[in-house]
């Protein structure tokens, strides 16, 4: 059994890994219900100085219109879809938080991830907890301290559950790495607070 209660980082944060939360099933119908109904778009980034477009791709929902700014972009969150709404439900019962707005990453293939990053964008709650849902390929995640540079790596199975909180952001980087070992898509759910 998992230990939904062990602190994952050594030290200046707090992450939960709950492991799978849903039953198989349910897994796979979120997963296909995720691909074919949310308003997938590229995300475009600055960096070094020049407009890239990413191959994974993105969507920003909300309860209200949030503006959002991601990698020097700004979005617009959409409203709740009716399998977002059960998510926020089910995370929200699961962690005993609440959440105001969700961030999806779809990522086609092992060759697409995410880069080192804290989610500290100046909007979001300070220390806040942010639930993160993966369905799909299982992929590798890792933590690196900024300054010991200590590294914390875990596996994100389909249908599970992943909370940030504490000082988490503050001192650690978080990263999904690359593999060529992975054909298959995965997608994955932020729930956040913003604060207005
Ligand atoms: O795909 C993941 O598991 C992490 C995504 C992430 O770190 C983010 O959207 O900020
Ligand atoms: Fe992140």
């Amino acid at each position: 059994m998992i230990d939904k209660t062990k602190n994952w980082l050594p030290k200046d944060g707090t992450v939960h890994y709950y492991g799978i939360v849903f039953q198989h099933q349910d897994a796979v119908h979120y997963l296909e219900r995720l691909l074919s109904t949310i308003a997938w778009r590229n995300d475009e980034a600055v960096m070094f100085g020049k407009k890239i477009v990413t191959k994974r791709k993105v969507a920003w929902y909300g309860e209200k219109p949030f503006e959002y700014t991601y990698s020097n972009t700004t979005k617009y969150a959409l409203p709740w879809t009716k399998e977002l709404l059960e998510l926020k439900t089910i995370v929200e019962q699961e962690t005993g938080e609440t959440f105001n707005s969700c961030l999806l990453n779809l990522y086609h293939t092992g060759e697409e991830g995410m880069a080192w990053h804290s989610d500290a964008e100046t909007d979001l709650k300070k220390d806040g907890a942010i639930a993160s849902l993966s369905f799909g390929a299982e992929r590798k995640f890792a933590f690196k301290h900024k300054t010991t540079k200590e590294k914390i790596e875990l596996l994100l199975e389909h249908g599970s559950l992943l909370v940030m909180k504490d000082t988490t952001q503050t001192f650690w980087l978080h990263r999904l790495p690359p593999t060529r070992l992975i054909n298959k898509p995965r997608v994955n759910l932020t729930f956040r607070t913003i604060s207005h």
